[in-house]
């Protein structure tokens, strides 16, 4: 694939003698939705996490828009253009929720970030027109000057998706965005996600949830302990007989 943003080649990964991936081979094509999915303990957070840095791979390498950044720093791969969504989402739980999503964008652009800076903050206006644009797109305007401590767990995930929108990174990874979020929330998520993909933004999504799956993704890996068993359209996976038999079985 020519137009691959994020190529991940032949990544093994071990965790003692538990074999979490094994010979991963992974291209996200520029500006589309690549879905990971695959049962509990299929090694989903594992390829997450190498490709953000956060766990180097054994063997194999992991390459950025033309940089390998495989071993490189999680700050690093950031500061190139990959932002992440958490399962447990990664807040300032005393800040507001306004500050909260001002916070990322001024150390983006400064590289650094003093807390002691962050009365000026407020003051950069067009940030902080563009950070409660942003709190409107996830639902949570009204909410802009209560602590983020307050938020439930979906709340926080969605303030976290604020956060990473506003670094305008080239690829966003989001591990399950819509866990904890009601019907109605995840739709408007849903919703918010098919909007960031027409401004032209690649993003890989691990999600349980087929509704967000298949309403999304324009690609599908299927990973089956550590392996990737399936690749494909979401109607070439839909109909495998393997992926089925892996994982979708009847109950999706
Ligand atoms: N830091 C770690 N140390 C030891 N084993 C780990 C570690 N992280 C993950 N594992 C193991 O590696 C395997 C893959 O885990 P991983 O969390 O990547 O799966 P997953 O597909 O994301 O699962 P889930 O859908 O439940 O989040 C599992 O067997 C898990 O127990």
């Amino acid at each position: 694939m020519n137009n691959a943003v994020l190529h991940v080649s032949e990544v093994q990964k071990s965790f003692g003698g538990l074999r979490a991936l094994t010979d991963i081979e992974l291209q996200v094509e520029k500006g589309k939705t690549h879905a990971i999915i695959g049962p509990n303990g299929a090694g989903k957070s594992t390829l997450l996490n190498v490709c953000i840095g956060r766990l180097p791979p054994d063997s194999g390498t992991v390459t950025f828009d033309g940089h390998l950044i495989t071993g490189r720093p999680p700050y690093e791969i950031n500061q190139l253009g990959v932002a992440r969504v958490f399962q447990t989402p990664e807040i300032f739980p005393d800040l507001s929720l306004l500050q909260n999503v001002m916070v990322p964008a001024f150390a983006k652009r400064d590289g650094t970030f003093r807390m002691s800076a962050l009365s000026s903050l407020e003051k950069e206006t067009d940030l902080r027109d563009e950070a409660e644009k942003l709190l409107e797109d996830v639902g949570l305007l009204q909410f802009y000057a209560k602590l983020a401590s307050s938020l439930s767990r979906g709340d926080k995930r969605r303030l976290e998706l604020a956060m990473c929108l506003i670094q305008h990174p080239k690829l966003l990874l989001l591990d399950e965005p819509t866990a904890g979020m009601s019907r109605h929330d995840t739709n408007r998520t849903i919703d918010l996600l098919k909007q960031i993909k027409e401004r032209g933004m690649t993003k890989v999504i691990i999600e349980h949830d087929m509704h967000v799956v298949f309403s999304l993704a324009d690609r599908i890996s299927v990973l089956a302990q550590g392996k990737i068993i399936a690749e494909g359209t979401p109607d070439e996976v839909r109909g495998s007989p393997r992926v089925q038999e892996a994982y979708l079985g009847g109950a999706h």
